[in-house]
């Protein structure tokens, strides 16, 4: 059975952080519950996940900021310490274009639930970092929109300055 949720809203309107407590460590290593349907309807999340997703990389890769207008995302670090931001792209949000980043590692099991509408931007401290997340709807590249990492319309915080990015993520397209 999982231990009670630790949810708290963040800056941005939707955006929650959770911090599973079911944190088991011992001499071998580790254990968290990354999603129980029971405990998560409590804390108010019931969404109906339909693909999961691991992607990797190495360090100072910045991946984002990708988004669409449909699918909630799960968001967790398996393995290693990211730098996750998520970027309200909502126009008709209160938190429009305001952004929050948070330290998502390995070690702080923090998950995040990211709305439809919210933009997500990674960027990895560690040598080798893992994105794990779950999402609503199925991939479909043509329904996703990009914005540059250091769009000058949202100033956002990155840890790092030059990162390494895709072609789609130096262009923003
Ligand atoms: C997202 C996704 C990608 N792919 C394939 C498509 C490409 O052949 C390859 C890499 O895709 P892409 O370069 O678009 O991946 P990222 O730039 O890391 O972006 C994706 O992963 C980061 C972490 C995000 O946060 C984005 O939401 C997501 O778009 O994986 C799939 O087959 N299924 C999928 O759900």
């Amino acid at each position: 059975m999982s231990e009670v949720l630790d949810v708290s809203k963040t800056q941005l309107e939707g955006v929650l952080l959770i911090k599973p407590l079911t944190n088991f460590e011992d001499f071998r290593g580790g254990f968290v519950e990354t999603w129980h349907q029971e405990a998560y309807e409590k804390a108010g999340i019931d969404v109906k996940w339909v693909q999961d997703d691991l992607s990797w990389s190495h360090q100072h890769v910045l991946r984002g900021f990708h988004g669409d207008w449909k699918t909630h995302k799960m968001v967790c670090c398996p393995y290693g310490r990211l730098w996750v931001v998520i970027l309200d792209a909502r126009e008709d949000s209160p938190t429009y274009g305001k952004s929050q980043g948070f330290a998502v590692t390995m070690s702080n099991r923090y998950q995040l639930f990211v709305p439809p509408g919210c933009a997500m931007g990674h960027v990895i401290m560690s040598e080798l970092g893992m994105l794990s997340y779950k999402q609503s709807q199925y991939y479909d590249r043509d329904s996703q929109f990009t914005i540059k990492w250091d769009d000058p319309r949202f100033n956002v915080y990155w840890p790092v300055q030059n990162p390494i990015l895709s072609l789609r993520d130096k262009e923003g397209i």
